[in-house]
């Protein structure tokens, strides 16, 4: 069964890695809210702290100072339960199990039934229909990452969770894979909280664009995407669209400059 689409907030969460002279502040304190249901896509230049804010966010990773809230629960104990999914850039397959059996797992460690028919359909829908029996050191990158986004929706999460899910994936499945799951999330109304390094992909995908700074991340646009849905191919090309990716861009360039360096050196 579908878990309600959780709130999720963050109150004054930050993370600094190591300490003294050597000290790397990934995310500076944030105090933001997710609404409930909505797509929202973080986008910033790369090393400013998008992984450590969304590995915070599934209790992956404890932040130095602050809070995440999930319906206003911790995130392990939402973890636990399977009320969220986490899918990253290297898709973490287990090596000897098949695609199928790696989607059914899903389900038997959230305690869920098994759910043959639901395993099949989001198997299909990923594109690795005939793949079903196939390990994953026989499947490509790409296809490693649609399996794990199969994994990840299998328990129809209420909070989903995608560092670049759809970075070694070709570039036509990706745009019919950035126009099919948000068909399932909207379905579903899931919570989906999503780090890409593409502009036109969160526009195609969210419903609110948050660009971060360079490192320490810290938000410097909150953009709404009020675009219809469902979102389609042909809108990549409209001045709506297109605006809105400028809008984007413009604040990921009035973000500030690089700040790649150790707290001391700052
Ligand atoms: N475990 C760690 N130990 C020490 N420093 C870390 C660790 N994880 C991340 N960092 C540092 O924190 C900063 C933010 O890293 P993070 O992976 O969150 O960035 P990102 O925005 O997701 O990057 P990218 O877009 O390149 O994937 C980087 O400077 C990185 O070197």
């Amino acid at each position: 069964m579908a878990e309600a689409p959780p709130e999720v907030t963050c109150q004054g969460l930050a993370r600094t890695y190591g300490a003294g002279p050597d000290a790397v502040e990934a995310v500076r304190p944030l105090t933001l809210t997710f609404a409930a249901g909505q797509t929202t896509a973080l986008v910033g230049p790369s090393g400013c702290g998008k992984s450590t804010l969304l590995r915070m966010i599934a209790g992956l990773e404890e932040p130095s100072a602050g809070s995440v809230g999930i319906g206003g629960q911790p995130p392990l104990a939402v973890r636990r339960r399977g009320g969220l999914s986490v899918a990253f850039q290297e898709a973490a397959l287990l090596p000897w199990r098949t695609v199928e059996g790696n989607v059914a797992l899903a389900l038997r460690l959230a305690r869920r039934p098994a759910d043959p028919a639901a395993v099949a359909g989001l198997i299909r829908l990923v594109g690795l229909e005939g793949f079903e029996r196939r390990r994953p050191a026989e499947l490509s990158g790409g296809m490693r990452q649609r399996a794990a986004i199969a994994r990840c929706l299998v328990t129809a999460p209420g909070l989903l969770l995608l560092d670049e899910p759809f970075g070694s994936v070709d570039e036509l499945t990706r745009l019919r894979l950035n126009l099919d799951l948000p068909r399932l999330w909207q379905e579903r109304g899931t919570t989906t909280i999503l780090v890409t390094h593409s502009v036109s992909e969160a526009v195609l995908l969210s419903d609110r664009v948050l660009v971060l700074s360079p490192r320490p991340a810290a938000v410097v646009a909150d953009i709404p995407v009020r675009l219809p849905r469902p979102r389609r191919a042909a809108m990549v090309r409209e001045t709506r669209f297109l605006d809105l990716v400028d809008e984007i861009a413009a604040g990921l360039s009035e973000g500030g400059a690089a700040a790649d360096r150790p707290l001391a050196a700052q």
